[in-house]
């Protein structure tokens, strides 16, 4: 008997080749695979850029205004601020960085340009009088497709081209003190090695790279075309060979198209990378190019400074969504509307034991909580490290248990169920949940609550001092304290277990008894339910009850 019933599907992919028939892998002895990613690399948004280059509509001056403020804010420090030479936008911004103080002293501008004399000269002219540091951006195709189709170029007429661009540059912005320069090889990932690294180095011996001005060369995967490692082995060949490898700063630029521009940029960190171009939250051409939020994030999540402040994420995520004019999915890394949320039962209770452990250690240790290592599981980071708080966290539907359920009651409304009252009370949600297929809110359970335990009779609360409930004589105590009030209450069940171990102070959270053959319900202060919570749980069922007979 075969395990596996998989059939031919049909799909022409043989119209598709593999990258190793595309383009010569060089590597053998790569060392990547065994480094770790210790430091972030410096960041670059190209935002403003490849990311605007992408948008139906383009961001306008006070878009691209607001996505700059906000990258400041940030922490970037080098920022791809536009293509001066495409549009009048894109150079009236740079214009607007040289005559007003928008960009602080310590960011570098970077601006970009293709290999054209006319457009070198406008985006050279764009620059006059900024006092930031600047980074002049060449780029041109150097993949055999791109040289043969595109640009009807062979090798020798491509290096030319570049080399003539490259001596253009020099020419018009060498003599600028605050210029550097950057070149990418557009398309590197499908060009042959040893050519691709003939033009980088005609390039930084042209350029003068040397350690106090270096020369960027950004390597970009501008389409994705295989799996992260043969990325990851194409830079470690550059970054091994070289020819100024000191007065370089080695950088990468992956899109998403594969879906895996986020492991490509993290390999090829670990293959010698010290720069990453990218987009927040993944916006650029077709699939978007690699997301910095998330790679800083990944930093962040495995204990390394990403460098960039995300504590505020949501309200980045509100700008850029506004600037951009797409809206970020809800699953997004780190970032979407669900992304911290478990609807599942064994997450939620694992989550909730989570919390509560963390808790407790920090309140053991005397560590504030937002300080204390987190292992909460199922989350990979503290909400709260992005400015986020714990609402979302669970949230209840069919696929709950009886943990998420408590949950939201304790975090809602202050009430802790005993164990054997959420086991019965889940059933009842789960009815409930499967019927209507959707989501229950806080507020709905809490209804239901009272729809089950409280239908028609009075909803009776009592408050007592834990004193009175000394071990083994709670059921007395909430006996004589109904009884007192006028009622006679014949006590089924007290359910927390830690009653019968004798504890009173832990004990005394949420008693079910019934009452004159009607359910009511009576909660208690002690050391785990602080009076605030009790005060809140009382008026609120208080509120809620039709005819309602407050004992105190
Ligand atoms: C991978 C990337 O992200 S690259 C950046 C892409 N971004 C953009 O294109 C956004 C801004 N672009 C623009 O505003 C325009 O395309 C301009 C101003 C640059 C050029 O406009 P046009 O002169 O109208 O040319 P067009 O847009 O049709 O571009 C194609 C031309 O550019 C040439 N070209 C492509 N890349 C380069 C390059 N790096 N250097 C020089 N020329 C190039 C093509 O060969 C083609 O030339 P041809 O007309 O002689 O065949
Ligand atoms: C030219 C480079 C930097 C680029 O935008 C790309 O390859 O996607």
């Amino acid at each position: 008997m075969s395990w596996n019933k998989q059939r031919p599907s049909g799909m022409p992919s043989h119209r598709y080749r593999n990258v190793y028939d595309r383009v010569a892998v060089p590597l053998t002895g790569r060392s990547w695979p065994v480094r770790e990613l210790t430091a972030a690399p410096l960041w670059v948004p190209v935002d403003l850029r490849d990311g605007n280059q992408a948008l139906a509509e383009p961001m306008d001056p006070a878009r691209k205004r607001r996505f700059f403020e906000l990258l400041v804010r940030m922490g970037y420090k080098e920022i791809e601020v536009g293509y001066p030479s495409a549009s009048q936008t894109d150079y009236d911004f740079v214009r607007l960085i040289a005559e007003t103080d928008l960009a602080p002293e310590d960011v570098t501008v970077v601006v970009f340009t293709p290999a054209r004399r006319d457009l070198i000269e406008r985006t050279v002219e764009s620059i006059r009088g900024v006092r930031n540091d600047v980074v002049i951006h060449l780029y041109t195709a150097t993949a055999p497709t791109w040289r043969d189709v595109v640009l009807g170029l062979d090798r020798a007429g491509l290096r030319e081209t570049i080399t003539a661009a490259g001596r253009d540059v020099l020419a018009l912005a060498g003599d600028l003190p605050n210029v550097r320069f950057e070149f990418s090889p557009e398309v590197f990932n499908l060009t042959e090695p040893d050519y691709v690294l003939e033009i980088c180095d005609a390039v930084t011996g042209l350029w003068d790279a040397a350690p106090d001005r270096p020369v960027i060369l950004n390597l970009p995967a501008t389409v994705e075309i295989a799996t992260p490692n043969v990325y990851a082995d194409q830079i470690e060949y550059m970054h091994r060979n070289l020819a100024r490898r000191e007065s370089v700063i080695l950088s990468v630029h992956p899109h998403n198209d594969r879906g895996t521009g986020i492991a490509c940029a993290e390999l090829a960190v670990l293959a010698g990378a010290q720069r990453v171009e990218g987009c927040l939250f993944g916006n650029g051409e077709r699939t978007g190019n690699v997301d910095i939020a998330t790679l800083a994030l990944n930093l962040h999540a495995q204990g390394v400074d990403p460098m960039i402040d995300f504590s505020g994420i949501d309200e980045i995520r509100r700008i850029v969504e506004d600037c951009n004019r797409i809206p970020v999915h809800e699953r997004h890394p780190y970032v979407g509307d669900l992304v911290h949320t478990a609807f599942s039962g064994t997450h939620q209770d694992a989550i909730r034991k989570g919390l509560a452990e963390h808790r407790a250690r920090a309140a053991a240790s005397g560590i504030p909580e937002h300080e204390l290592a987190w292992r909460v599981p199922y989350l990979p980071v503290d909400p709260a490290d992005l400015g986020r708080g714990y609402e979302a966290v669970i949230r209840v539907n069919s696929q709950s248990g009886k943990g998420g359920i408590a949950h939201l009651l304790e975090t809602g409304y202050g009430v802790e169920l005993p164990r054997r009252l959420q086991i019965d009370f889940a059933r009842h949600v789960q009815r409930h949940t499967d019927l209507g297929g959707q989501e229950v809110t806080a507020a709905q359970l809490w209804a239901l609550f009272h729809e089950v335990y409280a239908p028609s009779g009075p909803v009776v609360v009592a408050e007592f001092a834990t004193a009175s409930t000394a071990a083994g004589r709670t059921v007395e105590a909430v006996t004589g304290l109904l009884a007192d009030a006028g009622h006679g209450v014949d006590v089924l069940s007290l359910t927390q277990q830690s009653l019968e171990a004798g504890s009173a102070a832990e004990a005394i959270s949420f008693l079910e008894y019934r009452h004159h053959g009607r359910a009511a319900w009576a909660v208690g202060t002690g050391d785990s339910v602080p009076a605030a919570t009790i005060a809140a749980v009382v008026a609120a069922a208080n509120r809620q009850a039709a005819d309602r007979v407050p004992v105190r």
